[in-house]
């Protein structure tokens, strides 16, 4: 830990300054959502700690925010992209570069300004499809990171009029969150288009029943643009040209956000190009889709592959929690680990045994549900600048988050699912390294009795591939393991 972390007021340890600095001028925290996380070393019986206790829920949205807010670059993906015509005899159509789109000069300079030299793999397709003339209609799902957001506000301030003083482009989004940080895309590609103007259709932003918007592209939750659009009239639902619901797989988490969704769309015109994405593809949001988009054309890229292969797998078998902590120590100790990722059940477990990594000296980051958005996006920046080398965190915490460049995964406790079952897909994801990309892993699982023993061996029958038991107190051992 660093020297502010090894204080008693541990939440002052995620240095508020960095996050607002790494995040720039959002502030995504609310009033009342302070931290209340307190880092004393061990836990204690108070209030927050029972809360601290309890299994985290997942919550989608938070996900995907940190994942955009942690992410600086495109995912890489070598899987071909899967296109499904609305009409098969027109020509599959793809780009290799900005220019062939024809782009307003304007819009194009934003785009460089960006730093973006060509179009990633789902925009190739994505792009002539949603520039094409007359506008098509399309869903696309790809897995976050792989260029939707940059392909749907491209598309939209290429039809946007800027002569025209109302609105004609409408997204929708999950989150206030995550509205703004699609509008911060577009504010920067839009950059040099200066008459184009974009309003925020948010919790918060009071409008007056008289007055109708004047922006061109306006981006928010589905209940207050809703409102906008039939309780205040402040948007003509008519005149939109392009409406994007961004996030489908996200937004029908939320109840009533699906509902809402279908009401704004019904009010659109005809002719209004319809657009949605979505990083999954379950049947829930497939049907949610095509309720939603008309005649879709459909864009797929499939997520890479993750494999077990050129992992090594351990488990190490201890009388309790204690005892686990020691083994890991010795572990640790050992072998001169380059970045490791600590995975606990519950945030108490995650509290305690940063405490106790801390107190042995070991610079440790801290990932829990206790923190805001914005903390947990800085605690990973640190951890991915190595700052930290090991970051404990909770299963539920860093599900659905991808820290690349870990070599070693510990699970404190095994992954299950609410349900108590062994969590297949999770172990994959955290231990798992995409084929071609992949480098050697190492993987140690704490085993502290028959139930956590039973879930491994599942897991292990499940992948077809050894867990191999661990002597912690045989040197040569770990020694050999880190070779
Ligand atoms: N053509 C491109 N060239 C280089 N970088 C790009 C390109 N398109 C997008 N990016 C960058 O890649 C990252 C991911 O892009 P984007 O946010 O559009 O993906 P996404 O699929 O919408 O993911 P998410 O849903 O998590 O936002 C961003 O940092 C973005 O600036």
């Amino acid at each position: 830990m660093t020297a502010a972390m090894a204080t008693d007021s541990w939440a002052l340890a995620v240095d508020e300054q960095e996050a607002s600095k790494s995040i720039g001028k959002f502030r995504l925290m609310e009033a009342g959502d302070a931290p209340k996380s307190r880092f004393n070393g061990g836990p204690k019986r108070s209030d927050d700690c029972d809360k601290s206790d309890e299994e985290e829920k997942e919550d989608k949205a938070v996900q995907s925010l940190l994942n955009k807010l942690i992410r600086s670059n495109l995912v890489n993906n070598t899987n071909q992209v899967e296109v499904l015509q609305r009409d098969p005899n027109s020509p599959l159509y793809s780009v290799k570069t900005f220019e062939e789109l024809r782009l307003k000069p304007q819009l194009l300079k934003g785009v460089y300004e960006i730093g973006f030299n060509r179009p990633s793999k789902i925009q190739e397709n994505a792009l002539p499809m949603m520039l094409a003339e007359p506008p098509q209609n399309l869903i696309a799902q790809s897995q976050s990171g792989t260029g939707k957001t940059a392909a749907f506000v491209l598309a939209m301030l290429s039809q946007v009029d800027s002569a025209f003083k109302w609105v004609q482009c409408l997204c929708i989004a999950p989150t206030y969150e995550l509205a703004l940080q699609t509008g911060k895309v577009i504010e920067q590609m839009g950059k040099f288009y200066s008459d184009v103007k974009l309003a925020y259709a948010v919790r918060g932003h009071r409008m007056d029943r008289s007055c109708k918007i004047k922006e061109q592209i306006v981006i928010g939750t589905p209940g207050t643009v809703l409102d906008w659009c039939t309780k205040l009239k402040l948007i003509d639902p008519k005149k939109i040209k392009v409406f994007v619901l961004d996030e489908a797989d996200v937004m029908i988490a939320t109840q009533g956000h699906q509902d809402q969704s279908i009401r704004i769309q019904r009010m659109l015109s005809k002719g209004c190009q319809m657009l949605l994405f979505s990083a999954t593809f379950e049947d829930s949001v497939w049907n949610f889709a095509k309720r939603v988009i008309p005649d879709p054309n459909i864009i797929k890229l499939r997520r890479e592959e993750e494999t077990l292969d050129n992992i090594k797998q351990y488990y190490v078998l201890c009388k309790s929690e204690e005892d686990k902590f020691d083994s890991l120590c010795n572990v640790y100790g050992a072998i001169t680990i380059a970045q490791a990722m600590i995975f606990c059940r519950t945030r108490k477990t995650a509290n305690w045994l940063a405490g106790q990594m801390s107190e042995e000296g070991h610079q440790v980051g801290l990932l829990s549900g206790e923190l805001t958005v914005e903390q947990r996006a800085a605690v990973i920046q640190r951890f991915k600048v190595g700052k930290e080398k090991v970051l404990i965190t909770t299963n539920v915490c860093a599900r659905g988050i991808d820290v690349e460049q870990v070599s070693v995964v510990i699970n404190f406790d095994p992954p299950v699912d609410k349900d108590g079952y062994p969590d297949n897909e999770t172990y994959l994801h955290r231990i798992g390294r995409t084929g071609r990309f992949g480098k050697r892993g190492l993987a140690i699982n704490m085993v502290d009795g028959q139930k956590s023993m039973e879930i491994l061996r599942k897991i292990e029958k499940h992948f077809n591939k050894k867990i191999l038991r661990l002597d912690t107190d045989d040197l040569d051992e770990i020694e050999k393991i880190a070779s």
